[in-house]
């Protein structure tokens, strides 16, 4: 036999190996993997890029969705990643001392103990007392945004909520984290470009999530697909604007004001008695922008989203108001939390948007502990990761009759409690929420102030378009805005 000849049959023998080894590999990845019993697609069971891909597309809970509908209540959106959409794995997984541990991309630590400790001292910021002490500096904010709609009427013109409410979240959570807010209601403008940096900053992390560990610092030099590269940028330019704002709030001892700044420089290690470091106090604060913004600013935006568009429901809930807070309201009024927290439809139906379109929809992500677990019936090895998707607990047809519905009066109904242990859109147990009592009286004085003063109209009669980062966030709720006479 020539050279050529061994060479060329040496050379197929090589390519039909490899092809029998890319054939065969993932196949014995699929069959042997601990998992395999569970369902979900081919691709997902042996790479998470199907999931990568819906998290660029700013769509992973729709497509988890889409998984849960195809393949039934367990499915593996990737290798190692099974989402449950059974309520009960709610309790079993997120509820107190269950062992599951968080996967430390969204907030900052996994580790229970640090996290007990960082609870401790950013805890009493969220105490009924403070809030209440708190209240009236977030009058200004709402005040600039009443002045904008006023600008509004008279102008005849339409805005876009989604923009404004914005503006006033990212406002009042700078007055409550660095004591002054960012300017964004006086000025009409997004100056630092925040709103767009933590969006895009939401939308890389949550797929960068996905990348095995190794894989992520080098996500900042992929210049095919500029997403990771822009993102990663955006990281670094809200640290900027923290480091900013928070050097200016240090500076200024003259507030006696207890925001949560006064709480985390007063704050002591409980080990050592040192004072925190300012990194960490930077830390925790860049945490209160990202999670206190644009949850409580969506979360505004679907309520005028369903609410404009649902003529009936809005005069029901201005007569509930009107009743409240009756006559000529003063230019700087402001509803109080006292009032607005007793009205039963206006409650009733911001929990039932947030039932309908929760903002934090995705599964928050789990660690099985150590010796595997039992989770709604079905043994899950340690190390996977497990998550529950908010998004399909809140349509679950088992626990909400025709879940695809808006409706308040479910709420309102006497055996609505039964609903309220499957009501999580501030998640449940140690990590829940620390800012939930903030954000519903943020949420609740705005509504009711502007539903009160005003008569929304939705601009478009089709659906609203979403996105999702960390947060899934409609991207415009433009509504024609009229005064309402006062009585
Ligand atoms: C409608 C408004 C809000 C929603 C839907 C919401 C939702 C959530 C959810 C689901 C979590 C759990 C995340 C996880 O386990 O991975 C969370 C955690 C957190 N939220 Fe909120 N949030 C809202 C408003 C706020 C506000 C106004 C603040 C601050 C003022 C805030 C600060 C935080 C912080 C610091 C955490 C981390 C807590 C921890 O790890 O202990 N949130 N939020």
């Amino acid at each position: 036999m020539s050279l050529k000849m061994t060479l060329t049959a040496f050379l197929s023998w090589v390519s039909t190996s490899l092809s029998m080894l890319i054939l065969i590999v993932p196949v014995l990845v699929v069959a042997l993997h601990p998992l395999r019993r569970l369902p979900g697609s081919f691709w997902s069971k042996i790479c998470p890029l199907p999931l990568i891909i819906q998290c660029r597309k700013a769509r992973r809970s729709a497509w988890i969705l889409e998984q849960h509908e195809k393949h039934g209540v367990f499915v593996r959106i990737a290798p190692d990643h099974v989402s449950i959409a059974d309520p009960q794995a709610l309790n079993q997984i997120y509820g107190h001392k269950t062992g599951f541990l968080k996967e430390p991309v969204l907030f900052n630590t996994r580790d229970m103990s640090i996290h007990q400790r960082k609870r401790k001292y950013v805890s009493p910021a969220f105490s009924a007392r403070n809030l209440q002490d708190f209240e009236e500096h977030m009058n200004p904010s709402i005040t600039r945004l009443v002045q904008y709609m006023q600008k509004c009427v008279t102008e005849s013109k339409s805005f876009d909520f989604c923009r404004w409410s914005n503006f006033l979240a990212f406002d009042v959570i700078g007055e409550y984290s660095f004591g002054s807010p960012f300017g964004f209601l006086e000025s009409g403008r997004d100056d630092y470009n925040l709103i767009h940096t933590i969006d895009t900053r939401g939308e890389v992390l949550n797929a960068m999530g996905h990348l095995p560990r190794w894989m992520r610092p080098y996500m900042k030099y992929v210049r095919i697909d500029p997403f990771f590269y822009k993102g990663l940028r955006s990281t670094a330019s809200l640290e900027a604007i923290g480091r900013a704002a928070f050097g200016k709030r240090k500076e200024d001892t003259s507030t006696a004001r207890k925001d949560l700044m006064s709480f985390l420089l007063n704050a002591k290690d409980p080990d050592t008695g040192d004072r925190l470091p300012d990194k960490e106090i930077l830390a925790e604060a860049i945490s209160f922008i990202v999670g206190g913004s644009d949850t409580t600013s969506s979360t505004m935006t679907n309520f005028m989203d369903f609410v404009s568009r649902d003529q009936k429901l809005q005069a029901d809930i201005y007569t509930e108001l009107l009743e409240a807070f009756p006559g000529s309201q003063d230019s700087d009024w402001v509803a109080s939390e006292e009032v607005s927290g007793k009205l039963r439809l206006l409650n009733a139906t911001l929990k039932e948007v947030m039932r309908l379109r929760p903002t934090s929809s995705t599964g928050l992500e789990r660690v099985v502990p150590e010796g595997g677990r039992v989770v709604a019936g079905t043994f899950i090895p340690a190390g996977f990761l497990v998550s529950v998707p908010t998004v399909a607990i809140h349509h679950n047809t088992q626990i909400y009759r025709n879940p695809e519905k808006l409706d308040p009066q479910r709420w309102l109904v006497e055996d609505a409690s039964d609903l309220t242990n499957y009501f999580v859109p501030f998640s449940t147990g140690p990590r829940a929420c620390v800012g939930r009592n903030f954000a519903w009286m943020e949420m609740l004085k705005t509504l009711a102030t502007i539903f009160r003063l005003f008569q929304f109209e939705r601009t478009i009669s089709v659906p609203s378009e979403s996105r999702e980062g960390f947060f899934v966030k409609v991207i415009e709720c433009n509504v024609r805005v009229g005064l309402r006479a006062s009585k």
